[in-house]
């Protein structure tokens, strides 16, 4: 990958060799960590070389009168400047640098201090600046003209403040085994930072689960990003997700997609497994009737911290269990508990994080009779 600043900044990591050797170094070290509950191989999808990044976040440094992207220095103190990141998609590569002179021109720079972007495939942008200061009309009018000239979406928050030029979702397309899904991915909200791969996991995901019929629950929906695709494959599904604008935009995402057979809870997974077994009730549960689910597969997709022990106990409890991890450690930790009850039939490594340690694990898991 060209880039100037590799193995300094802190969103890629120097390995030796090229990015084959890199991903065989990190699929060696799962395969080892993973080899007590699966000897046989681990299924590798690649990711693009460079440009794969859908999404990214840079501080903003002030050098004197000048502003630079910048990002932690991977191993010390400090930061490096960033002018331009062959690993954003290059949309925002062509952006970065035109959208720090329009802010530099226009004196928008005062106490801003983070930039994020968030871009389709297609191109179509939305940047969240981050400032130090309340933003005011004159903020507005001149961020409206910098929108207009550069053909983005921008958003400007400050403590307790987020206005919005034009608006504040992007809307990618996914190609999944030919059939094309339509996403509103919201600023500020999660999205799979990585679309070519994201396309893979959720491909590989569907495959894992086709022989089984039924109904699906799912834990971790976020905007449906595996949940609508799976309602491709089970009769119904029950999918819930803690963040409400990550569930607003599930149920925009249904629509756009024509589907009609998921039912989004906005819940965390301790709420829901409390309301299922009669702990607590819920007015979000009250239209839901468990009774008329035909659940035996489960698919989870949690934060990097993994699942707790309640709520790996809980999900021992279904057939089929299909669980993609940003984390091998808590990944490794809570097959532990799952592979009391259940075999693993597959694992793959997605690689979503190019030039870095981060692996993302897929795993199916079957009941052990
Ligand atoms: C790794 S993301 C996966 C989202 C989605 N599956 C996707 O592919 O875009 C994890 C999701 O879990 C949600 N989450 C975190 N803690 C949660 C909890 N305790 N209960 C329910 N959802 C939670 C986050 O808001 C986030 O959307």
């Amino acid at each position: 990958m060209n880039c100037k600043h590799f193995g300094e900044c802190g969103a890629c990591r120097v390995y030796e060799g090229g990015y084959e050797s890199q991903l065989k170094q990190k699929v060696d070290i799962n395969q080892e960590r993973f080899v007590n509950f699966f000897s046989n191989p681990i299924e590798v999808f690649e990711s693009p070389t460079q440009n794969y990044r859908s999404r990214s976040e840079f501080k903003i440094w002030h050098v004197g009168d000048e502003l630079h992207y910048a990002m932690n220095h991977i191993e010390h103190k400090g930061v490096v400047l960033i002018d331009e990141c062959p690993q954003v998609n290059t949309y925002i590569n062509e952006l970065m640098p035109k959208l720090i002179k329009a802010i530099d021109e226009k004196e928008l720079g005062f106490k801003l201090f983070g930039a994020d972007f968030l871009s389709s495939s297609n191109g179509e942008i939305v940047v969240s600046l981050l400032y130090h200061r309340q933003l005011d009309q004159a903020w507005q009018d001149t961020a409206a003209e910098i929108a207009k000239d550069l053909g983005i979406y921008i958003i400007g928050r400050a403590r307790k403040q987020k206005l919005v030029i034009g608006q504040d979702y992007i809307t990618e397309t996914l190609d999944i085994n030919g059939q094309n899904y339509i996403f509103n991915y919201i600023e500020n909200s999660f999205t799979q930072p990585n679309s070519r791969v994201n396309e893979k996991m959720i491909a590989w995901a569907m495959d894992a689960f086709s022989d089984h019929k039924g109904d699906l629950l799912e834990l971790y929906c976020g905007a449906g990003n595996f949940t609508i695709p799976f309602a491709k494959i089970f009769d119904k599904v029950l999918a819930t997700e803690i963040s409400k604008s990550s569930i607003n935009a599930a149920k925009a995402n249904m629509a756009l997609n024509s589907v009609e057979n998921i039912e989004f809870i906005r819940m965390s997974v301790e709420e829901f497994v409390d309301a299922l077994n009669g702990v607590r009730e819920f007015n979000r549960m009250q239209h839901i009737n468990i009774e008329d689910y035909n659940i035996n597969s489960i698919f989870v997709d949690p934060p990097r911290s993994g699942m707790d022990e309640f709520t790996c106990k809980f999900s021992s409890q279904f057939d089929n269990i299909v669980y993609i991890s940003c984390n091998p450690e808590t990944l490794a930790r809570d097959l532990d508990i799952l592979t009391q009850t259940h075999e693993i039939k597959s694992m793959a490594l997605f690689d979503q994080f190019p030039y870095t340690h981060h692996a993302e694990m897929g795993v199916k898991l079957v009941k052990k009779v």
